[in-house]
């Protein structure tokens, strides 16, 4: 059974990514998240040792779908995460080549979501390279210039350059997204999904729950919305 065919809900998942405490992850289920995130960088303040993230795991397998996010790891190294974490999905937020998310893909025998940076329209040309390889594109905000980690720094992006995408090529989307804007965001981007990290929580690495809650309730409206409207 995929994930798709055991959560097989809504037009719009919702993810929150960077859960490290069973409170936070616990708030996340309670609010209704559709996919939750765990961080394998070593670099970020959301990360959690294999062994922390398969209590996690145990927390929330049935409840939601389980992302292991890792950075440009070898295919063996995703595969032993996979084996002691047991995800639903492998997210790869490093730069891997199409041919390195293939290779994750078939160690783990994990559907993929791979995350691209987008600045310019130019950098949209990367999607038709993973399509039909990584089972999602994630389009996420560049990270500033002098970053230590490629991911969860809160930055949006100019959703309108969005527009100019193959309407074939579904996407979620990231970056900067909080409870005050997700609904412009999905009215504007029109995304297959979105995911959070910074813009629900109190401080680098701490997740808010009453944050949580309203991120989920104010995508959701908005992406029913969106539906009702036959524009989804
Ligand atoms: O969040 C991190 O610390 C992180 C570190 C290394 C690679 C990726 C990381 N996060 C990726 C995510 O999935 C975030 O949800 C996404 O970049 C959006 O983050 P934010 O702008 O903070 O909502």
């Amino acid at each position: 059974m995929t994930h798709d065919d055991a959560f097989p809900i809504k037009n719009c998942p919702i993810k929150i990514c960077g859960l490290s405490t069973p409170e936070t992850l616990e708030a996340a289920l309670a609010a209704g998240a559709d996919m939750i995130g765990l961080n394998f960088h070593p670099k970020s303040p959301r990360y959690v040792t294999p062994q922390r993230a398969a209590e996690l795991a145990a927390q929330a397998r049935g409840r939601t779908g389980i992302v292991a996010l890792v950075v440009d790891y070898a295919p063996e190294q995703a595969a032993e995460l996979a084996r002691i974490v047991r995800p639903d999905w492998m997210q790869l937020h490093g730069k891997e080549t199409p041919e390195q998310v293939a290779a994750i893909r078939a160690a783990t025998g994990l559907p993929v979501m791979k995350a691209l940076g987008v600045a310019t329209t130019a950098d949209l040309d990367q999607v038709a390279l993973y399509h039909g390889i990584a089972d999602r594109i994630l389009l996420d905000a560049k990270p500033p210039k002098d970053a230590t980690y490629p991911g969860g720094h809160g930055r949006p992006f100019d959703w309108g350059l969005l527009a100019g995408l193959d309407p074939a090529f579904r996407f979620m989307l990231s970056g900067g997204l909080d409870p005050a804007n997700v609904a412009d965001a999905i009215r504007i981007a029109q995304p297959a999904g979105v995911d959070v990290s910074s813009g629900v929580e109190s401080a680098p690495g701490v997740k808010d729950a009453g944050k949580i809650a309203e991120f989920v309730s104010a995508a959701r409206a908005a992406a029913e919305e969106l539906k009702k409207a036959g524009q989804a």
